[in-house]
């Protein structure tokens, strides 16, 4: 099939097409109900139920193809993002809460270094040279990176070797549990940039419907993901004690329940989105507050 040609009436959405992020981007387009099969070696993939292209790219190549306008949405992370300079050039739309780390200051453990001040005018290698420079620039308060003390170089990979390998003073680099940099010998002395995926779009879409329709979608997710939809009944009473406990995204959903004696007192069911994390603490309070019945309900999709 000439894939091409079948470009200019699709949406082209950027995603990284390995690596870290992979996998969890083919889950949120699934959630999305964007289907689409990718065939062996190929980056594009058209989709088969929406005017959707899915052009797969490096991490970091996704900032400029959106940033530039080629493609209308991509998915990345900050650190990218920030690394490209393309932060004021796209819409940051959503922050997808995965591929969370952090982008450190590593040193030799057993160094004499222990703050970044003690680097000025030392070797650092990494692969975030403008992140690197942009910290270290107001580390040394200059105004211009030619004016840097400061030896900044990068390398495209396993950067953590760079310091045994006496390449470096010290490396800026990613860091999520800590493993890679104690067994390289390292530790942490500053965060530049706590970083996560991020869903962005072009500042000038070429389909801007849709990509107002696969924002949404992406916050579904996001919002299933995050709540549990509560329920619960509860004299009319204790309402608004009730209602502090639970009080909705919104607001919480009342509807009156029919009574069995005109003598009973008044009843309401409630409904409401809870967090989570939240979720049994929240029973618990309910509960001791007087509410019966009390259900949780996993969300499995919704539009916030
Ligand atoms: N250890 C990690 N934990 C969580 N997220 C990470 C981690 N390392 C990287 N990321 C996130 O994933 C993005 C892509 O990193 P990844 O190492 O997968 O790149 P890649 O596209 O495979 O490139 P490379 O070939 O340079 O490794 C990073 O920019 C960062 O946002
Ligand atoms: O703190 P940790 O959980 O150990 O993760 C950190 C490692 O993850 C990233 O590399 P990745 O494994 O993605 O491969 P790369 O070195 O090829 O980029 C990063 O560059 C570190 O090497």
């Amino acid at each position: 099939m000439d894939l091409v040609n079948h470009l200019p009436d699709r949406l082209l959405f950027a995603v990284p097409k390995k690596g870290r992020l992979y996998e969890k981007c083919c889950e949120l387009l699934s959630g999305a109900d964007i289907q689409f099969r990718r065939s062996n070696r190929l980056d594009i993939a058209l989709s088969t139920n929406l005017p959707v292209a899915l052009i797969f790219l490096p991490a970091a190549d996704i900032p400029i193809f959106v940033g530039e306008g080629n493609c209308d949405l991509g998915i990345t992370g900050l650190d990218q993002i920030k690394e490209a300079d393309m932060l004021k050039d796209i819409e940051d739309l959503l922050d997808l809460q995965f591929g969370s780390c952090k982008l450190q200051i590593q040193v030799p453990a057993e160094g004499d270094i222990t703050t970044p001040d003690q680097l000025i005018g030392k070797k650092i290698v990494s692969s975030f040279t403008k992140l690197s420079s942009d910290y270290f620039q107001s580390l040394e308060n200059v105004s211009t990176a030619s004016e840097l003390k400061t030896n900044i170089r990068y390398v495209g990979g396993s950067v953590e070797a760079s310091c045994a390998l006496g390449v470096a003073d010290a490396i800026v680099d990613l860091v999520e549990s800590g493993e890679t940099m104690k067994a390289a010998g390292l530790k942490p002395i500053e965060t530049v940039l706590t970083t996560s995926a991020h869903l962005i779009s072009s500042k000038n879409p070429k389909f801007p419907e849709l990509v107002q329709i696969i924002h949404q979608r992406f916050e579904g997710i996001m919002a299933a993901q995050r709540y549990t939809l509560c329920e619960y009944n509860a004299p009319r009473s204790i309402l608004p004690t009730v209602l502090k406990i639970t009080p909705g995204r919104r607001a919480a959903t009342i509807s009156a329940l029919e009574k069995r004696s005109e003598e009973e007192e008044d009843w309401v069911a409630v409904s409401t989105m809870v967090e989570k994390k939240r979720t049994s603490d929240i029973m618990d309070q309910l509960k001791k507050a007087g509410a019966t019945d009390i259900l949780c309900f996993e969300i499995k999709n919704c539009r916030v």
